[in-house]
């Protein structure tokens, strides 16, 4: 039977950070299949909000659900969690010293004891996955900064995590590369059956390939749905996030200002 419970269910979630709240009342869920972009301005708690789901933060109140169980608290248990997350980070992270296929190959001989021909089989259809089997023995330096972007999600896919969560993906590329990088996304989410959160402030490049959106400004949700329902809203968050205003309901820091958010 097929699972059709949320694979990310938050209920009245508050994040703090420093002792302060970042987010409050947050309550969320993200259905199995869907491509979900988590927009908003700098500063605003989209980092914040992740680091909710991996088990990094634990939440001031509220319950978070990922994988159809309340994220834990215990070391051990959070590892096994997080093997079922593959994570792209802003930075690539990628091991200078090491070619494409043996970053790539890095989580599968950390976490896994599979034989060595099998890894290897493993990581070139990784590559081949995100186009890039021919630059198997290229070191990262050789790679163009798109290029290193899909080895990097190559290596965030290596243990068929179900649920793919990108931090800022398209930091840094140029609008070439971020078009490849965002069909990729919707692509793999698709051919593989994951469900993809991309949290990102790259707006027009995200929303074409993304089912639901939903906008994190003044420490909560200001608009949750799809991305044409985006683009319709008339709320003044949205309005003012979308064009990029510095005037508006959206303080300029993002930082939460109202009483009940010291
Ligand atoms: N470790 C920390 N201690 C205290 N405050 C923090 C910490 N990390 C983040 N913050 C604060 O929390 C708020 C939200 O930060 P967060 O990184 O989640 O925002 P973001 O939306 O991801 O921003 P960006 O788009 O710039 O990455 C910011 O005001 C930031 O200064």
């Amino acid at each position: 039977m097929t699972d059709t419970s949320p694979i990310v269910r938050l209920r009245d979630i508050r994040l703090e950070r420093g002792g302060r709240a970042i987010l409050r009342d947050i309550n969320l869920d993200v259905p199995r299949g869907q491509v979900v972009a988590v927009l908003g301005p700098s500063g605003s708690g989209k980092s914040t909000l992740l680091s909710a789901l991996t088990g990094q933060l634990v939440p001031a109140a509220g319950t978070v659900e990922v994988l159809g169980r309340a994220v834990p608290r215990g070391e051990r248990e959070l590892l096994a969690l997080r093997r079922g997350i593959g994570v792209l980070l802003q930075g690539n992270g990628l091991l200078t010293d090491l070619t494409a296929a043996e970053n790539v190959g890095l989580p599968l001989r950390t976490h896994t004891e599979l034989p060595e021909p099998v890894i290897r089989r493993l990581v070139l259809m990784k590559l081949h996955a995100v186009g890039l089997q021919a630059a198997a023995d290229a070191y990262p330096r050789e790679l163009s900064g798109g290029m290193a972007r899909r080895v990097a999600l190559a290596r965030a896919l290596a243990l068929d995590p179900p649920l793919m969560i990108y931090d800022e993906p398209l930091t840094g590329l140029d609008p070439i590369a971020s078009g490849v990088v965002m069909d990729l996304v919707r692509r793999l989410n698709d051919t593989l059956g994951l469900t993809s959160i991309v949290v990102t402030h790259h707006v027009h490049e995200t929303l074409p390939v993304a089912d639901q959106a939903i906008v994190i400004a003044n420490g909560g949700i200001v608009f949750a749905g799809t991305p044409a329902e985006l683009e319709a809203s008339d709320d003044p968050f949205v309005r003012q996030f979308l064009k990029g205003e510095p005037d508006g309901p959206i303080a300029f820091d993002a930082a939460p200002r109202t009483p009940e958010a010291a």
